[in-house]
């Protein structure tokens, strides 16, 4: 199908598989018919007005033809050897098909430092928008050569979803050699049925199929699609599974696009047209820098925090800033501006207590001083964070419920269970204890309950300071915050702590939980000298 009439323009990242790009079997030919219609869409795409970002696999493959090597091996410096050879002559042959219809292009290869490290996330973001503005086709590829296992993308679904993210795209198309979702293999049974919208992905990871997926060469399948799809949803990208044969689909499925509205009766043309899946984005996306510290960070710490100090940073005044008064507890190390895990300790609870229909509590700070507001209402006044702690699971629970946290003995607290698979996924397992992070617990079985997200940046009252000065004495920004602290904060916070820091109560009466993940302005050192200072 061949584009009507110019649309509002869109930002649309397309994702190839390197099964789109070389053929699976020796000699990994380059599927040429295939990237040229590639290249014809994204040009008719471009003459639309929309800004098209390419994000293509196929370095390993293409290294491979090139060295008539017929295994890629196992090594990891192989493939990265493959990766390098690869890469240049993936960019070149990308350049000279767009050439001949003189668009464009540009590489950028990225690794997940560059995602982790805030300022270069930023300029990948400004390279990225100078790009588009330009009218390039940025064409993104993860930089093998350099990425360490430990802390690799590993495949380009997530890379595209963080691309994604970084542009703010409309569309993410996820191209690959089967049509859309099916609930089981559609090689192997012949009843498959296709899920042709998805608006809950937790709930239809349970109905699918994932095995339909993953070839020889390519690392990514219908399970880290759908990883792919839940982060970029969730930074308000609509994400599509779509056969890479059938890329002038592309034009059908923008044109009747996914407005705002989210009820299958006022979508039925979602469930016609082209054969594909349609992840709908999330009605209210994260906001980039909320995205970035749920998705793009590793957590390198954590912060325990008093359920004071949490009512306290939900209030819109705070700026979602935690003065020290309200830390119970810090395991580290990390270091300023590192990703720390939330975690808030309180008093166990029954759920009926927490999930009851007249459940109110405390929302202001300032001690008892706070007016009552039912918590409902608190959760759909702000989106971004959960607004209420989450409640105790009940025995049997399944990763729709709260995590619980046993009640913590010392400085070992071992979340129980994983509730996002993306975080998963995203976290690196060698470079986080436990890897075992959640930011998106929801608050009870309702199914449109906002989740919590992460979504706070913490201390951000206090002077940055050298991040890893463990020998070095508290600096006067310290001494002047602490004495600032002492004189107008602290008393107040502790009021709304109601916790004791040194943890008077028995463990069976304390429970700790995550709820989301900041930014620490300041060291775990600095922080555990200041709440020392006030002692
Ligand atoms: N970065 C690697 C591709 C990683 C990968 O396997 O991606 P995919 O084929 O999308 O599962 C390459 O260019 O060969």
């Amino acid at each position: 199908m061949t584009p009507k009439a110019k649309a509002a323009p869109l930002t649309i990242v397309i994702k190839l598989g390197t099964s789109s790009i070389v053929s699976p079997e020796y000699p990994f030919l380059p599927h040429l018919e295939l990237l040229s219609s590639i290249v014809e869409t994204v040009v008719k795409l471009r003459a639309l007005g929309h800004r098209v970002v390419l994000c293509s696999s196929g370095a390993i493959g293409v290294g491979l033809r090139r060295m008539g090597l017929k295994e890629r091996g196992k090594g990891l410096s192989q493939k990265q050897a493959l990766a390098a050879i690869g890469q240049g002559r993936l960019i070149a042959l990308w350049d000279n098909l767009f050439s001949q219809l003189d668009q464009p292009i540009a590489q950028i290869l990225l690794t997940r430092m560059d995602i982790s490290d805030r300022i270069r996330y930023l300029n990948a973001q400004n390279t990225f928008s100078e790009l588009l503005q330009m009218g390039v086709v940025p064409i993104v590829n993860e930089n093998d050569t350099v990425s360490v296992t430990e802390i690799k993308f590993g495949d380009n679904d997530t890379l595209s979803a963080i691309s994604s993210a970084i542009v703010h795209a409309d569309y993410l198309f996820l191209l690959t050699d089967v049509e859309c979702l099916y609930t089981d293999n559609p090689r192997n049974n012949p009843d498959a049925q296709p899920v042709r919208v998805v608006r809950d992905i937790e709930k239809v990871r349970k109905q699918v199929s994932t095995s339909t997926l993953g070839t020889s060469l390519g690392t990514g399948g219908m399970s880290t699609k759908l990883i792919a799809a839940e982060l970029a949803t969730a930074a308000g990208t609509t994400t599509v599974i779509m056969h890479s044969a059938k890329v002038g689909d592309i034009f059908h499925v923008i044109e009747n696009g996914v407005g705002p509205s989210r009820e299958v009766s006022e979508t039925p043309h979602l469930e016609r047209g082209p054969l594909c899946t349609r992840f709908l984005r999330r009605e209210s996306a994260m906001k980039d820098r909320k995205w970035w510290i749920a998705h793009g960070l590793h957590a390198a710490g954590t912060i325990v925090i008093d359920e004071g100090a949490y009512r306290a940073i939900q209030r819109k005044e705070s700026g979602g800033r935690l003065l020290p008064a309200g830390v119970v507890r810090i395991e580290g190390p990390f270091a300023s501006h590192q990703a720390v895990r939330l975690v808030v300790r309180r008093r166990k609870r029954t759920s009926s207590s927490i999930d009851g229909g007249n459940d109110t509590r405390l929302t202001g700070g300032g001690g008892g001083g706070g007016r009552r507001e039912s918590s409902h209402a608190l959760a759909s006044s702000r989106g971004s964070i959960d607004e209420s702690i989450p409640s105790s699971p009940t025995p049997g629970s399944t990763s729709d419920t709260p995590l619980h946290y046993p009640a913590v003995a010392g400085a070992s607290a071992t979340p129980s269970t994983l509730a996002s698979p993306a975080l998963r996924h995203l976290t690196g397992i060698a470079t986080i204890p436990n890897a075992s992070l959640v930011t998106s617990p929801t608050v009870s079985a309702q199914p449109d309950t906002p989740q919590i997200q992460p979504a706070m940046s913490l201390s951000s009252s206090i002077a940055s300071l050298d991040p890893l000065s463990k020998s070095v004495p508290p600096s006067p920004a310290i001494h002047a915050l602490a004495d600032r602290l002492s004189s107008v904060g602290v008393s107040t916070a502790q009021g709304q702590s109601g916790a004791s820091v040194g943890g008077e109560k028995t463990d069976e009466e304390w429970e700790e939980v995550e709820i989301g993940r900041g930014l620490a302005q300041y060291n775990s050192v600095e922080i555990d000298r200041i709440k020392g200072m006030r002692r």
